[in-house]
C-alpha cells in the first residue's frame, strides 16, 4: 500500500545572509540598518564586556535606539518571558543576539514571541545554534525542557572571528565535536524528513560532506591557532564549518543517533557530565553513531584520532561517567529511543538493547584507541 503521508519533496532552509571575518562586528550597523531602528541587544554581562559595549556604542553612533537586555545564562521560558516583556515595553523593533548558544536560542524565542526579526552575532563557534530555526530550551535549573521550532531562520548571522578567537579553545573544540556529527547523522538520516519537513537536497548532502572535510583538514590546526589567539585561514575555515556548514547541514540534512544519545545522557545525574559542553557530549555520541553504522575500525580510528587531537571526550570516563552501571546506560539508551527522537530517522533496525550495546562498544573503542596511541587526552 502506498503511504499517503510519505514526504516526496525536498526542502532546504537557511538564514538570508551569513557574514564572517575579522572585525566584522564593525560593519554590524550597515547590515542591520534594514531591520529597524530600535533593537533589543541580548547578551550576558561577560559578553557585554568583551563585545557588547563596543557594539552598543557603534549602533548608537549609527542612530539606533538600543535597549540592553541582560541575559541571565539559561535559555528558559522564564527568561524568555522576562526579556520579551522588556522588549515589548521599550517598543523594540528587532532583536540582536550576542553570545553563545543559550543567548542565541533565547533571542530566537523572544523574536518569535514578539513577531520580530532576529540578528545573530555569535561570540563562540561552539554550536549549531546561530543558523538554525530552532531553540533548545531548559528549566531554570538547567534540565532539558523542550525544542521549539520557528517558521523562519535568523535573518542574518554575523561572525566576528577576532572576537571568537578570544574564547578558550575548548569552545572551538566543542563546536568541532558538534560539527563532526553532522555528516554522519545526515548520511544515516538520508531518507527521512529533515527539520523543515522535507527530504534533504543535494546541497544539504554536499554541505555536510564539506563540513567534515574541513574538520579533518584543519580541525587540529584551528584549535592550535585558537590557543595562540591567531585568526588564520584554518581557524576561519573551522569557524565556518562549525557555524554555517554544520548549522545548515544538520537542519536540512537531519539528525540521527548521535544527538539522540546526547539527549539520552541527561538520564544520568552526574555533575561532571552535565558540566561538559554540548559538542563534547556529542563527540562521544558520534562514536556510538559510528558503531551503529557498522563503521570499520580504520574509519572509527580516523574520527577518534581527530577528536582526541583537539581534546574531545572519547570514552565514558572522559565524560566523567566511567563508573556508570549497565542499569544507568540502559536508561540513557531508553531516553535516546524516546518516540520523538531523531534516532528513528535511521534506516537500520533500532532497539534500546542495540543502543545500549552501541554505547558500550563506543566506550571500548575509545579506550582501545587510547591504549594503542598512548594518549591520555587533555580535557
Ligand atoms: N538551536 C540549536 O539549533 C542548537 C544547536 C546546538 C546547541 N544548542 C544549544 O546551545 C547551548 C550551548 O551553547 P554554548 O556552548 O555556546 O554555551 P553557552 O551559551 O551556555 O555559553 C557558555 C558561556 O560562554 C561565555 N562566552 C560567550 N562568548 C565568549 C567568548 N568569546 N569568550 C569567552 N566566553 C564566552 C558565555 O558568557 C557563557 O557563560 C546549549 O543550550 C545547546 O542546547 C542549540
Ligand atoms: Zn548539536
Amino acid at each position: 500500500m502506498p503511504n499517503p503521508n510519505r514526504v516526496t519533496e525536498k526542502l532546504f532552509q537557511s538564514p538570508s545572509k551569513y557574514i564572517q571575518g575579522p572585525s566584522a562586528i564593525h560593519n554590524a550597523p550597515k547590515y542591520l540598518s534594514s531591520f529597524g531602528v530600535a533593537p533589543l541587544l541580548l547578551c550576558d554581562d561577560f559578553v557585554y564586556g568583551i563585545a557588547g559595549e563596543g557594539l552598543m556604542a557603534a549602533l548608537e553612533v549609527a542612530k539606533f535606539k538600543v535597549t540592553r537586555g541582560i541575559f541571565g545564562g539559561e535559555a528558559s521560558k522564564d527568561e524568555i518571558v522576562r526579556l520579551g516583556a522588556l522588549g515589548k515595553d521599550k517598543l523594540v523593533d528587532f532583536i540582536i543576539a550576542l553570545g553563545g548558544g543559550k543567548t542565541i536560542d533565547s533571542a530566537k524565542a523572544i523574536a518569535d514571541d514578539l513577531g520580530l526579526k532576529v540578528a545573530v552575532l555569535p561570540t563562540t563557534a561552539s554550536t549549531d545554534a546561530p543558523c538554525s530555526a530552532g531553540s533548545v530550551l531548559y528549566q531554570p535549573n538547567g534540565k532539558f525542557e523542550n525544542y521549539r521550532f520557528y517558521s523562519n531562520n535568523p535573518s542574518i548571522v554575523l561572525v566576528d572571528t577576532s572576537i571568537v578567537v578570544q574564547a578558550p579553545s575548548r569552545f572551538l573544540a566543542s563546536g568541532i565535536g558538534d560539527a563532526l556529527a553532522t555528516n554522519l547523522e545526515a548520511k544515516a538520516a538520508r531518507n527521512s524528513p529533515n527539520f523543515g519537513g522535507g527530504l534533504p537536497t543535494e546541497a544539504a548532502v554536499a554541505i555536510g560532506a564539506k563540513c567534515e572535510e574541513i574538520l579533518f583538514k584543519y580541525g587540529r590546526q584551528a584549535v592550535e591557532a585558537n590557543r595562540a589567539k591567531a585568526v588564520t585561514p584554518a581557524f576561519e575555515a573551522v569557524v565556518e564549518a562549525n557555524t554555517l556548514l554544520s548549522g545548515l547541514g544538520f537542519e536540512s540534512g537531519g539528525l540521527a543517533a548521535a544527538h539522540a544519545i546526547h539527549n539520552g545522557l541527561t538520564a544520568i545525574d552526574n555533575h561532571t557530565l552535565h558540566a561538559k559542553m554540548h559538542g563534547e557530549k556529542v563527540a562521544f555520541s558520534t562514536i556510538c553513531q559510528l558503531i551503529l553504522d557498522s563503521a570499520p575500525t580504520s574509519e572509527m580510528d580516523r574520527y577518534i584520532s581527530l577528536m582526541a587531537s583537539v581534546g574531545l571526550p572519547t570514552t565514558l570516563a572522559d565524560l566523567g561517567i566511567g563508573n556508570a552501571t549497565d542499569e544507568e546506560l540502559r536508561r540513557v539508551a531508553a531516553l535516546a529511543c524516546a518516540p520523538n527522537e531523531t534516532i528513528w530517522n535511521m534506516d537500520r533496525v533500532i532497539t534500546e538493547e542495540i543502543v545500549f550495546n552501541a554505547i558500550k562498544g563506543a566506550d571500548v573503542a575509545g579506550k582501545d584507541h587510547k591504549v594503542r596511541t598512548g594518549s591520555v587526552g587533555f580535557l
